[in-house]
């Protein structure tokens, strides 16, 4: 595609946080939720200028985030995307507002909603018109689980699978994105080509099925004041694990995509099939206060809970209701106090759209 025949319109890139896991499904469970991310470019650009600039509209939330765009996530993921298609520079000028009310390093999705959106955001800027699975393909070349960034980008309640975990190649995959030896104008910070374009993704990298969810239920994010990065959390799991903790994860895993989708939803059986042998228990040491929760809040003690998880790698705790969620939001903050744990918490809907992008108004 010529410079001249790259559409050059103003758009609003939207991706919501998520939860991984839902308890037994490590790697393979995301949920979406009413809380997006959002890129917005408000201004036409008459200049010649192909490059990049971000600014957050709400830097609080955002503390530590680079701006220079070959640091920035989103935008070394759209780099990445524009290389593997040929591009040697941004396709035109675009100066992107970020709004990001989804709290970095707590287990909602943070990072693979900004890997979502520089997917999106190449594809826009360059008129890729990828379909959906292609997308997902150049997102599960940098977020090498596919539970987040499955549900992030369609919506609801997803269940995927990697379909080659071979993770040496895995490695390899990422040193497109993350070392791409490209050099930076340091005047204008503009990514400039290195001699090796980054390999693309295999086509169908990952397979993925929506599962149905009951109109009723609601998220409870019960999300602490400190940050947890999801590359700590991992490195304490194990490399193995026993027969009877795959068995006992496998047979509630099968059970919970479907008590999650039933009209009436059975409390008891929710909370036993959010049960989890395979993350939960090598991370209670990080999130102190969340073994105690799991174990208190529970349906005959709590009305309105259905369950109760870490949410993705943690410290955020997620808890699955269909009434009460005033009461059980500060109920669970409450423990949390009681172990030192500052706490927020937010009630968030299951959004079935997943992320979007559509033409917006422009000035000029
Ligand atoms: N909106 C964003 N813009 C740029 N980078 C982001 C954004 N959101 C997340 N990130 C990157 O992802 C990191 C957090 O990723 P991670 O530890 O996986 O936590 P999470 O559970 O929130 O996904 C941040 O430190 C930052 O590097
Ligand atoms: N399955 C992953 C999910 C990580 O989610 P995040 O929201 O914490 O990035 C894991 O449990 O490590």
């Amino acid at each position: 595609m010529t410079i001249d025949s790259v559409p050059d319109t103003t758009f609003e890139i939207k991706v919501p946080a998520t939860s991984a896991n839902i308890g037994p499904g490590f790697d393979s469970l995301g949920l979406a939720f009413s809380l997006y991310l959002s890129l917005h470019n408000p201004t036409l650009c008459a200049v010649f200028d192909r490059s990049v600039t971000l600014e957050y509209t709400d830097p609080q939330n955002n503390q530590g985030l680079p701006l220079r765009p070959s640091q920035n996530l989103i935008t070394k993921t759209a780099w990445y995307v524009l290389r593997c298609h040929g591009y040697l520079a941004f396709p035109r000028f675009v100066a992107i507002t970020v709004t990001n009310p989804i709290p970095l390093s707590r287990g909602l999705g943070s990072s693979g909603a900004a890997v979502v959106a520089g997917v999106l955001l190449a594809n826009e800027v360059a008129g890729l018109n990828l379909p959906k699975d292609r997308l997902l393909d150049f997102a599960l070349a940098i977020e090498r689980h596919p539970d987040n960034v499955s549900a992030a980008l369609l919506g609801g309640f997803v269940a995927s699978y990697l379909r080659d975990d071979d993770t040496a190649s895995n490695t390899k995959a990422l040193e497109g994105p993350f070392q791409p030896n490209d050099k930076i104008n340091s005047h204008t910070d503009a990514f400039a080509p290195s001699a090796v374009a980054p390999r693309m993704p295999p086509s169908q990298v990952s397979r993925h099925v929506s599962l149905p969810w009951s109109a009723g239920i609601r998220a409870i994010t019960v999300i602490p004041q400190f940050q947890l990065s999801t590359a700590k959390a991992r490195a304490v799991l194990p490399q193995t694990y026993s027969r009877a903790d795959l068995v006992y994860n496998l047979q509630r895993l099968a059970v919970l995509t479907h008590a999650l989708g039933q009209s009436s939803p059975d409390a008891k059986l929710i909370h036993e099939a959010m049960s989890d042998r395979s993350h939960q228990p090598y991370r209670a040491d990080l999130v102190p206060g969340l073994q105690v929760l799991l174990t208190t809040m529970v349906p005959d003690t709590t009305p309105g809970l259905l369950g109760a998880c870490l949410s993705g790698a943690g410290p955020t705790v997620l808890i699955l209701a269909n009434d009460h969620f005033e009461a059980i939001a500060q109920k669970a903050c409450t423990i949390f106090a009681e172990y030192n744990v500052a706490t927020k918490s937010l009630i968030l809907d299951v959004i079935q759209d997943g992320s979007t992008c559509k033409p917006c108004s422009a000035t000029q």
